[in-house]
Formats: C-alpha cells, structure tokens, sequence
C-alpha cells in the first residue's frame, strides 16, 4: 500500500502569486544560463516540434550539478524564454500545486474571481460494471446545466523541455509531494491505467487523469510547447464516451474547471466527456485505436458498443456525414431562400437542418455544426413567425452559448425568447414577399448575430455575405438596427469605421 508524501514545510505557507513577485528562494527552478548557450551550437534551424525540442535538448543540455537548482537550461534558444517554478497557490480555501512558468504565474490574477455556483447535489459516484468508478446523475438534469465546478489540485506545463533537467519522473513526485497531505491518499486512489511497471505510481496517476487547461498565454515564441494540464480529483472519475453528456473548459479567471451538460441527462444515467477529439476520429475502429494507443482501455460506450456490424456501420456513415459538411453548405440552403426572394419553400430549409440536428442527435455529437444549424432553424422559425418552434430553436442554442461560457450572447438570445418579434429576421417571410430587397440585411444580420458568439464573428460575417452576395455592406448595415449593430460590433478593432460608414449611410 503506498504511503502519503511527507510535505516540505514552505509549500503549506506558498503565497499567492501576485504581479511582479519574485519567485521564493526555495523554488525549483529550470533557469535560463548563459555560459550553456555559448557552449551549444545552436541548430540550423530553432526546433520547434516535440521530437526536435527532445533532440537538442538531449544533444545539448547538460544537467547541473548545482543541488539548489534543477536543470541549467538556455530555453531563449528554444524560443522558450521561460522560468519554470514550483509553487503552490492558494485558490479560496483550496491550496494548488503547480509547475508554471514565471511568466504565467504573474498573468495569474492577484485575485482569483469567485468559480460559479453548480447545481448540488446532482450526481454520485457508483461502481460500474466494467469501466471502474463513474459518476451517475442522481435526478433529471437540464441541457446546459451547470453541474460541477472544481479547482485543481495540480497545474503543470506539459512542455517536453521539462525533461531536460528533471526526468519527468522526478517532476510528477516533486509536483505531487507538494499537494496538501490530507489530499494525497484521494489522489493515489486514482485510477492508473498506464501498462504496468512502464511508469512510477505518480507518474501513471498524472498521465492517466490529467485534463487540459487553458493558462494565460505569455509573448513566446512557441506558443504551441505550452500546453497545461490539470488534475482533479473528481473530474477524473468521469469516464469517456465517444457521445458525450457534459463538456467542461477551465477558467483562469477563477482557477476552476467548470462543467456543463450538452444535452438533457437522466436520473441514473452516466455522466461522461469524451478523451479524445471526435472531429478527427469518426470511424468506431479509429476511435477505438486512438484510445487503446493514448489511453491504454478498450472503450466500452454505448457508440463503441453497438449490438451489431449493421448498428456501428450506419453510426460510422452518419458521423462521417456530420463530419463532411462543410459551412457553406449548412449555410446554402437558407442562402438560396433568401436569393431566391422568399420564393423557394423555406420548410425545404427546416427540414434540412432537422435531419442534420438529429444525426447529431443520435451520435451524440454537438459540436461541429450543431450551433449553426440550430442558429439557422431559429433564423427560419422567426422568417415563418413560428413562435413555438422560434422559441424552442433559439432556446437551444443559448444553451450552447451558456455551456461555453458565452455570457452575453446568451442574454441577447434570452431577450429575443421572451420578444420573438424583436429577432431581426421576425416576419421576413412576409416581408420578402411585399419588398424583397428592403429586409435582406435584416435576414443577414440576425444570421450574423445568432451564428456567432464571439462578437467579433458578426462583423466578418456581414462583411463575408456582404461580398458574396454582391451586395454593399453598408445597405446591409444602415436599414439593420444600430443599436444591435453597436452592441456587437463594438470590440471589432474596423468597427470605428463600419459604424461611421454605417450612420452615413442610414
Ligand atoms: C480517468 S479514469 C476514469 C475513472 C475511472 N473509471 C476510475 O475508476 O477512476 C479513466 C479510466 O476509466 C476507464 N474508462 C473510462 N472510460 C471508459 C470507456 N469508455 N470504456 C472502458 N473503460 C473506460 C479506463 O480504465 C480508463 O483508464
């Protein structure tokens, strides 16, 4: 049985990290050293994979026989101009170990912002039959709840420059033995699903559970070696399934991970995230080799384990389906409505993304297109001044606005379920067929608005069907609200001049 980390009595006393902060004495640090440039050619050119970052650090990085440091390592040849430090931060009452660059950690806010309350109470952890511990819901769960918020209990960078003074072995222990005691045997209880005897207890617990997370990104010049992890001790209790329920993003704002359901979930049900990226794996085979190769299991969910050859076939077809669309053709459809002046059947429309909503439906599959579809079944219920299915449309993907944290687009879109008949494309249907082209930039601007929910989006979109469609971009803008067009445009750093150009024109 593996005992407890006895704990380095500083780490309990870590600071917060606050702006400008130097690091404490006792750091572990991977400095940056001068005399090791000079000493090491540098490559003909700077390496920039994982492989090429492995390889010259293996070439040229010596360890150092300095017992107060880790490594002596020039990452500015790297392009990684980075101070990597131990240190434990305090989020609330929850203390963090952490192995962050100085850099990152100063980004921290001094302050973290309170996490967002969860619903209570809303799931348990149960055995199962055949995938270890997973978490149950306990009663019937909306779409887009809120349903567990969590800090970690350990943040690191996963750059591979780790290795080059410390193996990752000696990093894992050195992170874990700085988590708070009381934490430690809820920690080794975790789940190891690395193949035997290839890793040490700490290691194997970190690969098997960690999650990334999103930090605040300093200037540097690979960006792309900077990647974090998390592990969180009841998240990771949360098996994978290639139809996920709930999907979660880390806030640095206020350290914690924060989950959402993507689809209503059922008293009794699991509640499940999905380990790999389904965008790229579509067939049940290439799924189930991403995860035996990454995750070391055989996946047993209810896609991967569909009762026959003829089920997983059709699965596979729908999913590449939902994989192939491409935007502009979800986009068509309506697009040709309109140019056709609102003569075409616009139930064409309806029923086109219908069907594509429910193949997502059935595959459990929601990211994609999925917003815009519904976006453009809103668009559509509206042009009808169909309130029932407006309402129900546009509920849906404030929804999706709400689980990614999307907080104004979600209250716009509130706004427009309680006043239907203030949604820009209200009656288009009507209304293109009395003046055809004097509501068109209605129509293009609430597809603009609804299909996007960063408030940039709307503005490239307006520009983008302003062109495609020949059609000025002013026309669009000036007969539009300008209020709507100020309240979504205004980050936008050509908004000055659109907006000008727009009260010109109105
Ligand atoms: C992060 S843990 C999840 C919690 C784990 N069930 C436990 O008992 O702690 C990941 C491990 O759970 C199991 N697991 C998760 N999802 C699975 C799935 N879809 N099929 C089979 N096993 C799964 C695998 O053993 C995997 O290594």
């Amino acid at each position: 049985m593996r005992r407890g980390f006895l704990l380095n009595r500083e780490s309990l006393y870590s600071p917060y990290p606050t702006r400008n902060k130097k690091p404490n004495r006792d750091d572990c640090r991977l400095f940056a050293d001068n005399s090791a440039a000079a000493a090491s050619p540098l490559p003909d050119a700077p390496p920039y994979t994982v492989k090429e970052l492995k390889d010259w650090g293996k070439k040229n990085v010596r360890l150092s026989d300095d017992p107060s440091m880790s490594a002596k390592v020039n990452l500015r040849d790297l392009g990684l101009n980075q101070q990597l430090v131990f240190r434990n931060i305090k989020v609330g009452t929850v203390e963090v170990s952490t192995l962050l660059d100085c850099e990152v950690l100063n980004l921290l806010p001094t302050r973290f912002s309170p996490p967002p309350v969860p619903l209570e109470n809303a799931f348990e952890f149960r055995q199962t039959k055949n995938r270890g511990v997973g978490a149950f819901a306990t009663r019937d769960i909306r779409a887009a709840a809120l349903l567990h918020v969590e800090i970690p209990t350990t943040v690191m960078q996963n750059t591979m420059v780790l290795n080059f003074g410390m193996t990752k072995a000696e990093v894992y222990s050195q992170l874990l033995r700085r988590v708070p005691e009381k934490t430690q045997p809820a920690l080794l209880s975790l789940n190891n699903s690395q193949p035997p005897g290839m890793y040490e207890l700490e290691e194997g617990i970190l690969r098997s559970n960690t999650l990334n997370v999103s930090m605040p990104a300093p200037a540097v010049a690979a960006p792309a070696a900077m990647g974090h992890n998390g592990l969180f001790l009841d998240a990771s209790r949360l098996n994978h399934s290639c139809s996920p329920n709930v999907v979660h993003r880390f806030d640095p704002q206020s350290f914690a991970l924060i989950v959402h359901t993507i689809r209503p979930i059922a008293k009794g049900e699991e509640i499940v995230h999905s380990y790999i990226d389904l965008k790229t794996t579509t067939t049940r085979d290439a799924r189930r080799s991403l995860l035996r190769d990454l995750c070391h299991f055989e996946c047993l969910c209810d896609r991967c384990t569909l009762p026959d050859p003829v089920a997983v076939r059709d699965s596979d077809i729908r999913r590449q389906r939902i994989h192939d669309t491409k935007r502009e053709e979800v986009v068509a459809p309506l697009e040709a409505w309109y140019r056709s002046n609102g003569r075409d059947d616009l139930d064409k429309v309806i029923a086109f993304h219908l069907a594509a909503v429910e193949d997502m439906r059935i595959e459990g599959l929601y990211h994609y297109s999925y917003f815009l579809h519904i976006s453009l079944l809103a668009v559509s219920f509206a042009a009808l001044e169909d309130i029932r299915g407006f309402r129900s449309w546009i509920g849906k993907a404030r929804d999706v606005a709400l689980s990614n944290l999307a907080s104004d687009a979600a209250l716009e879109m509130l706004k427009y379920i309680v006043y239907p008949e203030t949604f820009p494309s209200w009656g288009l249907a009507r209304k293109m067929r009395n003046r055809p082209w004097a509501v068109v930039s209605h129509h293009i601007l609430s597809r603009a608005l609804i299909t996007s929910v960063s408030p940039e989006e709307p503005l490239t979109m307006l520009l983008r069907i302003g062109t495609q469609l020949q059609h000025d971009v002013h026309i669009c803008i000036c007969s539009a609200r300008m209020s709507l067009i100020q309240n979504y445009i205004w980050k936008s750093p050509a908004r000055e001049g659109v907006v000008r150009r727009a009260k010109v024109a109105a």
